[in-house]
């Protein structure tokens, strides 16, 4: 087989990579570029990083805080996905500042952003920046947050209502995932692709899918991943994925050009489409683009990530009941006043500090701002970052004592209490403000663009689940959250019980 693929003059290298593969990824781990940096999760006889590993997914909340403690400066965590040098949070302001620290270039070589099937990633991080200048400039709009309420209203309508009065459980835990999906979608693709299960499912699983090609890469020694990946089963499923995307697209595409043209040829003004599909097209402005890539850099930007943080919010206000009612008054209160619009989202001030106290004690990530070091770094306290070095903050701010009072207490009103206080801490008590307090959204020339779309999103949601619906969590249960390797996560199996409100 290999062969008939003109394979033959790499086999020898093939076959090689295959026996020491293993050996190699031990290697690779030790021999990088910044081996001068300790190790955290280094464990005597450890050769293969079994332990090490383990401990990495199990603990590593732990292995970071018992890296600072030790080290007070840069050390290193032994990942599944290799070596990672982290900084402790007083770094932050300076990594934001520092240009010789690139988030971009992580990107682009650690998640394989060139290589085929990857192309979402590559979208992400084309110097164009196209991807991103549509994020800031267009997905902030009052259409979108109509978008949002009708597409949650909807799906509500068909699989939370009952008539019958009685408190029915729901799997939020999955719920959340395609609710966002489908919301998304329809701001980014309309609402024909945005109601289409194909489409559903490529769009939640390519990130999935990704990240198992990235995982299933990195376990190949650097200089065989330019020929290897062309065989590997999970990237193989990011290509058929990325076809597939285009082939679910192009009759969309098709439909557009002809009804322009039709309108074009009657002396008509054309249509205008309002989604991501026509705002790429406007920003590129004749440069060449990928529309089907485009949509897989938006499905790995917003999906996961807004779900995760819509998910634990509905979770959090379970567990806080108390902040049901004021939550929807306020919410009633906005909607009456300027409609489902930006400006209505913007009212939801209790709302907005609830979803930001949720992102403070779960922030997705236990590091944040990933970077790579272009050249040598020297930092602050002295130590060396050499080129090339992988580098990550630590999130700890998040949680610090000195920072948040009682941080480990749930506090709904954490934000919403510094927002009216005023002063210089207001406008840092916003959901979409960053600093080096709150980096769960990055800091800096890569800051997330998509956050004022996730405010409008979430609030969105969350404000039509409340008012539509009574919600707990079923008697005894409170769910936890999952921490696994850097990721925290809201628990997948979480179920909520609902009503439907008649007043
Ligand atoms: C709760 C949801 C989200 C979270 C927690 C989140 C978090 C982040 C983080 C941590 C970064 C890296 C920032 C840095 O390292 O400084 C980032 C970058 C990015 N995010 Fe988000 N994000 C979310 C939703 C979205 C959405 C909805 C979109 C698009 C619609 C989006 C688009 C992007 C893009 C394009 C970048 C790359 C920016 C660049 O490289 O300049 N994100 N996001």
């Amino acid at each position: 087989m290999y062969d008939s693929l003109g394979l033959g003059p790499y086999l020898p290298l093939i076959l090689l990579s295959a026996v020491l593969g293993p050996c190699a990824i031990a290697l690779l781990h030790w021999t990088t570029t910044s081996a001068s940096i300790p190790v955290i999760n280094k464990y005597s006889g450890d050769f293969f990083l079994k332990k090490a590993h383990a401990e990495f997914l199990a603990n590593c909340k732990k292995l970071i805080s018992d890296g600072i403690a030790k080290y007070n400066g840069p050390f290193r965590v032994m990942t599944t996905l290799g070596s990672r040098v982290i900084l402790p949070a007083r770094f932050a302001d300076w990594v934001k500042n520092c240009k010789d620290l690139d988030h971009v270039q992580l990107v682009a070589d650690e998640y394989f952003a060139h290589y085929p099937g990857f192309d979402g990633n590559g979208v992400v991080v084309h110097p164009s920046r196209m991807m991103i200048t549509v994020t800031k400039t267009k997905l902030n709009q009052n259409w979108q947050v109509e978008t949002f309420q009708q597409h949650i209203s909807e799906l509500l309508e068909d699989e939370w209502s009952t008539n019958d009065g009685n408190w029915r459980p729901v799997p939020w835990g999955q719920d959340a995932a395609r609710y966002i999906g489908r919301m998304s979608s329809a701001v980014f693709v309309g609402a024909e692709l945005a109601r289409d299960a194909q489409w559903q499912r490529l769009i939640l699983s390519y990130t999935i899918n990704l990240f198992n090609g990235v995982r299933a890469l990195r376990t190949w020694p650097r200089f065989t991943r330019k020929f290897i990946h062309w065989f590997l089963p999970e990237c193989r499923t990011c290509r058929k994925q990325l076809a597939f995307a285009r082939q679910l697209l192009q009759p969309v595409l098709n439909k557009r050009r002809q009804a322009i043209d039709e309108a074009i040829n009657a002396k008509q003004s054309p249509p205008i489409f309002d989604d991501t599909i026509a705002y790429i097209e406007e920003i590129a402005a004749g440069r060449p683009f990928d529309p089907a890539a485009t949509q897989l850099a938006f499905a790995i930007s917003a999906m996961h990530t807004t779900t995760e943080l819509l998910k634990q919010t509905l979770v959090d206000i379970c567990l806080h009941p108390e902040l049901i009612y004021p939550l929807r008054d306020e919410a009633k209160a906005a909607i009456e006043q300027y409609g489902w619009t930006t400006a209505g989202m913007f009212q939801m001030q209790l709302m907005d500090s609830v979803i930001k106290e949720s992102q403070r004690m779960k922030p997705g990530s236990l590091v944040n701002l990933e970077r790579k070091a272009l050249k040598d770094v020297t930092l602050p306290d002295g130590s060396l970052l050499p080129e090339g070095t992988n580098v990550a903050v630590d999130t700890a701010n998040m949680w610090n004592p000195d920072i948040y009072k009682d941080p480990a207490v749930y506090d709904g009103y954490r934000f919403y209490n510094a927002r009216k206080a005023g002063g210089s801490a207001s406008n840092a008590a916003q959901l979409v403000s960053v600093n080096s307090d709150f980096i769960a959204f990055g800091l800096g020339p890569s800051v997330c663009p998509g956050r004022f779309m996730v405010a409008n999103e979430v609030k969105a949601a969350l404000a039509t689940i409340l008012m539509q619906y009574d919600v707990r969590l079923p008697q005894g249960i409170r769910p936890q959250i999952i921490y696994y390797g850097f990721e925290m996560l809201s628990d997948p199996t979480t179920v909520i019980e609902v009503k439907r409100r008649t007043d």
